[in-house]
């Protein structure tokens, strides 16, 4: 048996010399052509093939990653071979076909077969680029008689359906800026993100409902409006200021938003960036679909621009306005992130200005740009002007209709006849819904919604009666200075 194999494949070799030999250069290429043409009457069927890697730089191709997505989403219906990946623990698997499998699809009455293989390329014996280590193909086989549709609709439908399936299963994201000191190599990480798995929704969050209906159909017309913004020639982006008081919700909307759009969010820390060519790098290195976050706006950086520094120069910062700060939570957190910022970043007013709307804020598309601030009379009204964000929502205290979403959400209560006193008392003192939140929540098994109602109106009480106190004293200075002239 053996001696008669290999009595065959040596005949088979020295038929090749021959041919190689004795038959000249243009007659074995038209010996070629014709058996190729042979070849497709005896086999009427056309192959596509596509590679996992592009030839530039060893990307993974787009189109490999959709046709991928796309079998996956079939496959697991007809293929007898499949392979499973666990994403996370909490996830379903993750099943697509198996290498070497096949499967069939079935467009507009067309029959296609895809098939899955695998190259493992030769070691370079020295390379400065990673080499992967296996490269994985999908073949795509159909009559010739279907050349038309596959190649004019059937492969557009699959790229584009496997693109949406992986919008849709995506992981949403939460990057923040790594400092520029760990950039390192040709794969330079300017971002680092775990999972984004925060659970604020719109429904979560207490604000009038009004305002909250006004605020989702903003984002659900940017995100729908891809058509709207290239007719009238401007970058696909919005601008959102996110001013108010601490415990507010600020925070807490920006997840809600990146939940509502299913977006990713990148959280720029501007502190660490060294100057304006860093904050280009990194915005350029954000992908569409995603939010960008730049929180308490007035201390990331010395956005009052010049004016403020000659003011300081000029010995403008007198002591009282020291105690003042000494005083206010919020200047304190400013003057001490001012004070830690001082010479580290270089970041100006116009770079940021540039970020938000110059010639590279459009690359990526579809990207919202939202600033938090406390303070929004602190900024620079280059900053906060018209059309440089698009819309202005103020946060502010706790009214009746936020508490009723936090005791639903709290307590599962709708209605309670404490509900009337703390009412008015919301009407009369200014708490922050963080606040209301924390009074609302139950502190051990024992207390019932009740308890909690009514730890919110002491604390409601406490404020108001802290805040007429506050009013008298203020007064009586006022009275005081006035008498002494
Ligand atoms: N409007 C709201 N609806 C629901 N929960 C809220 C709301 N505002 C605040 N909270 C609760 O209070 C906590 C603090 O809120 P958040 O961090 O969003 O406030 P913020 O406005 O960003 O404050 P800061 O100005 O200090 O950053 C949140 O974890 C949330 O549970
Ligand atoms: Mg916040």
């Amino acid at each position: 048996m053996w001696t008669q194999l290999s009595s065959a494949i040596t005949g088979l070799m020295l038929a090749w010399v021959m041919f190689e030999q004795y038959f000249p250069y243009q007659l074995r290429g038209y010996l070629q052509k014709y058996s190729q043409k042979l070849m497709s009457y005896v086999y009427p069927y056309i192959q596509i093939t596509f590679h996992e890697f592009t030839s530039e730089r060893l990307k993974r191709s787009e189109a490999f990653s959709a046709i991928q997505t796309y079998i996956g989403s079939n496959s697991t219906k007809t293929a007898k071979r499949l392979k499973a990946e666990v994403v996370r623990n909490n996830q379903p698997l993750v099943l697509t076909m198996d290498d070497y499998e096949e499967v069939t699809d079935v467009f507009n009455g067309v029959k296609v077969w895809w098939a899955s293989s695998k190259t493992v390329p030769k070691k370079q014996p020295f390379s400065f680029h990673p080499v992967a280590e296996e490269r994985r193909q999908y073949r795509l086989t159909f009559h010739t008689r279907d050349r038309e549709v596959i190649t004019e609709k059937y492969i557009e439908h699959v790229l584009k359906e496997g693109k949406a399936i992986a919008v849709k299963n995506r992981q949403r994201k939460l990057f923040t800026n790594n400092s520029s000191e760990n950039w390192y190599g040709w794969k330079s990480t300017k971002w680092s993100h775990v999972l984004f798995e925060h659970p604020a929704t719109f429904d979560s969050l207490a604000m009038e409902t009004k305002m909250k209906e006004g605020i989702k159909k903003d984002l659900t017309r940017f995100s729908n409006g891809k058509n709207y913004y290239a007719k009238i020639g401007k970058a696909w982006k919005r601008g959102y200021l996110l001013y108010g008081p601490p415990g507010t919700g600020k925070s807490t909307m920006i997840s809600a938003m990146a939940n509502f759009l299913d977006y990713d969010i990148y959280d720029l820390e501007l502190t660490t960036v060294k100057d304006n060519s860093e904050l280009r790098k990194l915005l350029i290195e954000t992908t569409g679909k995603s939010i960008i976050v730049i929180e308490d706006i007035d201390c990331s950086l010395d956005l009052t621009g010049q004016r403020k520094k000659t003011k300081e120069k000029d010995g403008d910062d007198d002591d009282d306005d020291k105690s003042d700060k000494e005083k206010d939570p919020i200047s304190k957190k400013k003057s001490e992130a001012e004070k830690e910022n001082k010479n580290r970043s270089k970041v100006t007013l116009s770079g940021l200005l540039n970020f938000i709307d110059g010639i590279w804020s459009a690359c990526g598309g579809e990207r919202i740009i939202v600033f938090t601030t406390n303070y929004v009379d602190r900024l620079d009204p280059a900053l906060i002007r018209t059309g440089r964000m698009d819309k202005h929502i103020e946060l502010s205290y706790c009214c009746f209709e936020a508490f009723q979403v936090l005791a639903k959400n709290y307590l599962e209560l709708k209605s309670h006849e404490l509900f009337g006193k703390i009412e008015e008392l919301l009407g009369e003192t200014k708490m922050s819904p963080a606040d209301v939140a924390e009074n609302l929540m139950p502190k051990s098994d024992e207390e019932d919604e009740e308890d909690c109602l009514k730890r919110l109106i002491k604390a409601l009480e406490t404020t108001k009666e802290e805040a007429r106190k506050k009013a008298e004293e203020a007064a009586l200075k006022a009275e005081e200075a006035a008498l002494n002239g």
